[in-house]
């Protein structure tokens, strides 16, 4: 049965992935390719059609090491963000997608780099199962925020004082979590956030704090998959 449902979550974030290749990434861009489980089908679908010489020209920034890595074993070029800036589009996974198609990201610890890529790109498309839509944010997921390991729990305490439950992300063996900076991060359950806006705004201007996954106006475009097939929604500017 859990097994069952696993499979399920695992096609729907195939589907939206396969969908949103094939709509947005097109020959001769420059692409960000997101991080995760469903930023994987992103980066196998692109493979797949480099095989069937489609895309051959697209070059891809990855933004973390597991999916320079992927990317990699998979034969999908590369670049980086000084060689190019400016990117066309970025197709990236998310943990919680709000209505307004705010998200919140991070679960798999890449949150920094994915919002550099995400900034840097015309285009921010989320792939997701639709699992992942939510009321609002911070209902099903807590807001990872990334601190540098210098006075860590000083920024602990200021998170809590914003209202978060904090639990400070541990490996499975119980060894803390480094992100690709060798920075910690933290997770912070807020319940429901009424004002995202003004949470981010605090952590933005809080020294220590390098990063967190509230993703507010970046997202353009979310492809989501679920039983009823798959949906294209455009973020309203
Ligand atoms: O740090 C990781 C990323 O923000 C992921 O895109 C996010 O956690 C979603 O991951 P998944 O596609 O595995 O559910």
């Amino acid at each position: 049965m859990a097994d069952d449902a696993a499979e399920r979550t695992a096609r729907y974030k195939r589907e939206a992935a396969e969908a949103a290749v094939e709509r947005f990434f097109q020959a001769g861009m420059r692409v960000g390719l997101g991080t995760g489980s469903t930023a994987a089908f992103v980066v196998r679908a692109l493979a797949a059609r480099r095989e069937r010489g489609l895309l051959l020209d697209v070059l891809g920034v990855p933004t973390s090491l597991a999916t320079e890595a992927l990317a990699r074993e998979l034969r999908v070029p590369l670049t980086t963000l000084d060689a190019h800036p400016v990117l066309d589009v970025t197709i990236d996974g998310a943990d919680e997608v709000a209505p307004e198609l705010s998200v919140i990201k991070g679960g798999g610890g890449a949150l920094l780099r994915e919002k550099i890529v995400a900034q840097a790109s015309r285009r921010v498309v989320i792939v997701a199962d639709v699992a992942k839509l939510s009321p609002r944010l911070g209902t099903h997921w807590p807001v990872p925020v990334e601190v540098l390991p210098f006075g860590w729990r000083s920024q602990q305490r200021f998170l809590e004082a914003l209202g978060a439950r904090v639990t400070p992300r541990s490996r499975a063996d119980g060894s803390p979590f480094h992100t690709d900076q060798g920075n910690l991060v933290l997770d912070c359950a807020f319940g429901p956030i009424d004002t995202p806006v003004s949470l981010a705004a605090r952590l933005d201007s809080r020294a220590g704090v390098v990063g967190h996954g509230l993703f507010l106006g970046l997202v353009t475009d979310l492809v989501v998959a679920g039983p009823s097939g798959v949906e294209h929604r455009v973020a309203r500017s």
